[in-house]
């Protein structure tokens, strides 16, 4: 049997998470092929500054020399030759934190192009957008998924849904939802200034390319929200409470120094939640009418104060898993898992083309 050719278009090729996932694509194309018989070719790649396109596929692993300046009209002449083109399925693979991007998912869908996306900025638009993205790409018959947008690699969305799907009615949803808060916050009980922990996490991969936007809680406040969407709430940003990490309106280029003059306020917040037994932890909390993100002391036996610097963990509460919620944990942050996760949206996406049933 002929193996199944599926093309991807990657945006955001040389960003952090873009670059890890074409070396994991790299690694993994013969494997697919070999065990799955997908024949799974990188057709365009692209960020703001370049393009690269090759009908029969790019070597994603060496990209950087196919590579040319961008010019204007070059996506949109790429949308149309795939949109022209008969019989490959092709899904555009948003590794961006780009609004410009977001905008171009209806117009994909509307050309038979799937979405695979890390960007989180799509489905935390309204209620109305986010519900018209589901209904577009279910009409046009093309994958819409996004299980990296929370929780990074760990099976969260996904299992949502199913308990949607099966009829579970979701009464509450509450964890540590945010990589980057989660490594800074374990450093500082660690004896890390605050403004240090930034750094790390920074260097780490585990922040947003604006680390203002994990530190304001803009980020987690996306989180939540496709989260809550996810089961089933209809939560819109207005429903949301969200209590900031202080006073953290800095807009300069260079933030390290201004949040070097929050370190000792930090140092003696954190040393008196450890002389109380207690940890600063970041909770995103939903019902189906309220949301809030807030900073809490907790015991320092609470299973989130006990996290590993990084790790999520959340907890499902339905009308069947009440007294002992479903509890999802794993690394919620970072460059190669989640482009671990962005390739298995995109292999099953692949594997299940629905226009295809
Ligand atoms: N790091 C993590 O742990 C996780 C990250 N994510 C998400 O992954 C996404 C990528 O993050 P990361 O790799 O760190 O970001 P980077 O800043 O490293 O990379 C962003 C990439 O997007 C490109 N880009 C930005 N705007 C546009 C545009 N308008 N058109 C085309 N390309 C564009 C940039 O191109 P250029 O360089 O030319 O500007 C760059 O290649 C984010 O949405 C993030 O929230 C999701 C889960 C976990
Ligand atoms: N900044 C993010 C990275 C993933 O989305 C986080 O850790 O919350």
């Amino acid at each position: 049997m002929d193996a199944q050719r599926v093309d991807l278009i990657l945006i955001g090729a040389r960003g952090k998470v873009g670059a890890a996932f074409r070396q994991l694509l790299a690694r993994q194309q013969l494997a697919l092929l070999a065990e799955v018989n997908l024949d799974l070719r990188l057709l365009a790649a692209f960020d703001r500054r370049g393009f690269a396109f090759d009908a029969i596929g790019l070597a994603p692993g060496s990209l950087e020399g196919a590579m040319y300046a961008r010019a204007g009209a070059d996506v949109e002449r790429l949308i149309e030759f795939v949109a022209t083109r008969a019989g490959v399925p092709t899904i555009a693979v948003d590794c961006t934190a780009s609004d410009e991007i977001a905008d171009l998912y209806p117009q994909l869908f509307d050309k038979g192009i799937g979405v695979v996306a890390a960007n989180k900025r799509a489905n935390a638009r309204t209620l109305a957008f986010y519900h018209g993205l589901q209904r577009s790409a279910r009409e046009h018959g093309v994958p819409y998924r996004y299980e990296t947008t929370v929780g990074s690699a760990i099976p969260l969305l996904g299992p949502l849904r199913d308990l949607r799907l099966r009829g579970e009615r979701v009464e509450s949803l509450q964890g540590v939802l945010s990589g980057s808060l989660s490594y800074i916050l374990h450093r500082m009980h660690e004896g890390c200034p605050f403004s240090a922990a930034v750094v790390e996490a920074r260097d780490l991969g585990y922040t947003e390319p604006d680390v203002m936007e994990d530190l304001r809680a803009i980020d987690l406040s996306r989180k939540l929200l496709v989260l809550a969407r996810e089961a089933g709430f209809s939560m819109e940003v207005d429903d949301m409470r969200v209590e900031l990490l202080g006073d953290l309106q800095i807009d300069v280029d260079d933030v390290v120094p201004a949040l070097q003059l929050l370190d000792d306020g930090w140092r003696i917040r954190v040393e008196a939640a450890l002389a109380r037994g207690e940890r600063w932890v970041a909770v995103a909390e939903a019902t189906p009418d309220a949301a809030r993100i807030g900073l809490h002391s907790l015991p320092a036996h609470s299973p989130f104060a006990q996290l590993a610097p990084g790790q999520n963990l959340i907890e499902i509460r339905t009308e069947l898993q009440d007294r002992m919620p479903l509890r999802v944990s794993g690394p919620g942050a970072g460059v190669e898992i989640t482009a671990a996760g962005v390739l298995s949206d995109a292999v099953s996406a692949a594997m299940h083309w629905p226009s295809r049933h």
